[in-house]
Order: structure tokens, then sequence, then C-alpha cells
């Protein structure tokens, strides 16, 4: 019997060109677990205030005598970082190699229990050994300004509401990342216009979980339309027009636009308003707003229709 010959293999550019030397960015998910942190300067502070975004729990290690005010402050005053900080008033434990802090019950394993390991200290020796334990054990690991030893890098990033970026020059240019950081967060303000764009992606996630409520599936027919309905609300609607999307607007669209299937309404039939106009920096800009009085209108309206028709209802007949 013969084989069938290979398929033939696609044109050539049908896909882009794999380019070698990147990271792979990723959003971390450390929520409730258990980062170790060591040193307590101005870095540490830092890094401090990243994984407690990430609303993970911190081992800080690092003596009092040197604490940045910024991590004092998290430490033991900021109500909404101290009950998730463990503090050791001390430097790292590094085991002697001739007792290995496993079979040493006696000496403190700072890395049992620890998910991720981030040193930020003015000694390269101590960083590289901590390393070295972490990498024993598989912990991913983050020493400041020591490339070889980091699993990963940090970025310099932008932060809005549930809308974060990040920019990694993968080492080439740490001040240049920041630099060009600084730039992003100017253009995007104009972007995001009067509301910001942590305000829009805030606005389209809360339609998304009553669209979710309203049609819960996953992986079926409904969930398929479900993303269609996402993508084509996303696609149609500028981002001026998601960003006006309130309590009323979202339950309208959900009413008129989801539950009777179709395509997806417009902003303008939603009772959105759309205008050009100057911002004040005399750029030519789209603007979009609600009009209230619009949907008051309509609720006033009906209101009166309903409470007439029930006291006609109600009204004896002679
Ligand atoms: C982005 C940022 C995030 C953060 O750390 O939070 C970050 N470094 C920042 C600032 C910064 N770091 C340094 C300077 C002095 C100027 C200079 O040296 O150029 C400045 C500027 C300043 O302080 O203003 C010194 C430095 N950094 C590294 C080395 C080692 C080497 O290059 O070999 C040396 C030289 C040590 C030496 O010469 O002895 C290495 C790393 N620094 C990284 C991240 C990772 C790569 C990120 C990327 O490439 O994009 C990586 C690989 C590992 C890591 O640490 O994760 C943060 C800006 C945050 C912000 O402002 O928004
Ligand atoms: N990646 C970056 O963004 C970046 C930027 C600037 C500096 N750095 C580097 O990061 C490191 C820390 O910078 P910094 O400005 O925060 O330094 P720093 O000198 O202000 O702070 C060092 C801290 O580490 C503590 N420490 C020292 N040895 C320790 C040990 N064995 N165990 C526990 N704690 C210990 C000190 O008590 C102090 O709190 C330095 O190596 C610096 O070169 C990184």
């Amino acid at each position: 019997m013969t084989e069938l010959p290979p398929p033939p293999p696609p044109p050539r550019l049908a896909f882009p060109p794999i380019e070698y030397g990147g990271s792979l960015l990723l959003a971390w998910q450390l929520r409730n677990k258990r980062v170790l942190i060591v040193g307590g300067g101005e870095v540490a502070a830092g890094r401090l205030r990243s994984v407690l975004e990430a609303d993970a729990f911190v081992t800080l290690i690092a003596p009092s005598s040197n604490l940045h005010p910024e991590v004092r402050f998290r430490v033991w005053s900021d109500p909404r970082a101290t009950s998730r900080i463990t503090y050791h008033d001390r430097n790292f434990h590094l085991p002697s190699p001739s007792s290995p802090v496993v079979e040493d019950s006696s000496e403190p394993d700072d890395l049992e229990g620890i998910d991720v390991v981030l040193t930020a200290i003015d000694d390269v020796e101590t960083s590289r050994k901590i390393y070295e334990l972490a990498h024993e054990r598989r912990i991913p690991t983050n020493v400041a300004d020591i490339p070889p030893s980091c699993d990963f890098y940090f970025g310099s990033q932008i932060r809005s509401g549930p809308l974060q970026i990040m920019v990694s020059t993968n080492g080439k240019g740490p001040k240049l990342a920041s630099i060009i950081r600084k730039r992003l967060e100017g253009r995007l303000e104009e972007l995001g216009g009067k509301r910001g764009l942590g305000e829009i992606v805030e606005r389209v996630g809360a339609l998304r979980e009553r669209l979710r409520e309203r049609a819960p599936d996953v992986g079926g027919s409904l969930g398929k339309r479900r993303m269609r309905w996402m993508i084509e609300l996303c696609d149609t609607w500028s981002l001026e027009e998601l960003g006006e999307l309130d309590d009323v607007m979202m339950e309208r669209l959900l009413d008129e636009g989801w539950e009777k299937g179709g395509k997806v309404p417009s902003f303008l039939s939603m009772g959105g308003v759309r205008a050009v106009g100057r911002d004040w920096t005399g750029r030519i800009v789209e603007w979009a707003s609600v009009d209230h009085a619009v949907h008051l209108a309509v609720g006033v309206t009906v209101g009166a229709v309903v409470s007439f028709a029930v006291c006609r209802r109600l009204m004896p007949t002679t």
C-alpha cells in the first residue's frame, strides 16, 4: 500500500514569523499565594506594592534598622496591607552547608511554604545563594538587578483600575522602559477621554458580568452567541460610547439587544448622544454622553401611564 503524500506546505508568509529572544508577558494570578520579599529598601518597597496589588500574602525579611519609609508604612500602619504582611526583623537565613536546613529543624527555613521569591538587597553574593536555594526547590525567583538569577523580570507598569500595561525592554534598558511608560501614560489619557480607559474597562466588565448572569452557559452554543455579541458590541461602539454604559443603559441594552436576539443595538438607539467638539487643548475629539433626561422622561411617562391604568382598574364603576 502506498502512503499518501504529505499535504503541501502553506504559502510563505501565511503566518507571522517567530521573533526569538522575547519574554512571555503574562498576567500572573498571585491571589492568596505567598511571596517572600528579602530586603527593605526602595526597590523592596516597589516590589511590595506590586505584589500586594495582586492580592498576594507577603513574608518580608529585612533588618528593621534599615527599612524604607514606605515599607515601614505597609508593615505597621497601612490598614489595607498590614494583615497581609508577615514581617521578620533579621537577615535572610542562609543554611550552613554542614547543616542542611531540611535536616535541622532548629534552623528557620525561610523558603518553606513560599510560592515566589523576590530579593532586593545590596549583597550580590547572598542574592545568588538565595536564588540557588529557591532554584533547587523550583520556586520562581527575581533577584533585582541580576538577570542571570531571574526566572522573570519586572517591567515598568501603568495601572488604571482593572487595566494594567507593562513595558519591558527585556533587560536592554530599564530606564528607557520607564521613559517609554511615561510617554504612553500621556497618550493613554488622551485615548481614554473624559472617563479614562480604566473606567471604560470597568464598565465593560460590569456588562459582561450581567450578561453572564443572563446566559451562564460555558462552552455551548449560548456561550458562543454571548461571545459573538460582546465582540460585536466592542467593535461597533467606540471607547467613549462604552464608557457611558451606566446601570440604566446596561439593562436596556441587555433587554432590547441581548434578550431579543438579533444585532447589537447602536449607542444612539440606547439614548446615547454623540458629538464632535474640541477639548481644552483645542484638539478635535469625539464626545459621547447619555441623555438622562430621555431615560427619565421615558421612565416617568411609563410610570404615569401604569399608575393611571391601575387607578382606572381600582376605581369603582358606576
Ligand atoms: C523596569 C524596572 C521595574 C522594576 O524593577 O520595578 C526595572 N528596572 C527599573 C529601573 C532601573 N534599574 C536600573 C536602573 C539604573 C539605570 C541602568 O542601569 O540602566 C534603573 C533606572 C532607575 O532606577 O530609575 C539598574 C539595573 N536594572 C537591571 C540591571 C542589571 C543589568 O542590566 O544587567 C541594572 C544595572 C545594575 C548595575 O549596573 O549594577 C536589571 C533589571 N531591571 C529590570 C526592571 C529588569 C529589566 C526590565 C527591562 O529591561 O525592561 C531587570 C533585567 C531585572 C529586574 O530587576 O527585574 C525599573 C523601572 C520602573 C519604573 O520606573 O517604571
Ligand atoms: N530593578 C530595579 O529597579 C533596581 C533599581 C535600583 C536598584 N536596584 C538594585 O536592587 C537592590 C536593592 O536596591 P535598594 O535601593 O532597595 O537598596 P537599599 O540599600 O536601599 O536596601 C537594601 C535592603 O536590603 C536589606 N538587606 C541587606 N542584606 C540583607 C539580607 N541578607 N537579608 C535581608 N535583608 C537584607 C537591607 O537591610 C536594606 O533594607 C540593589 O542591588 C540595587 O542595585 C534595582
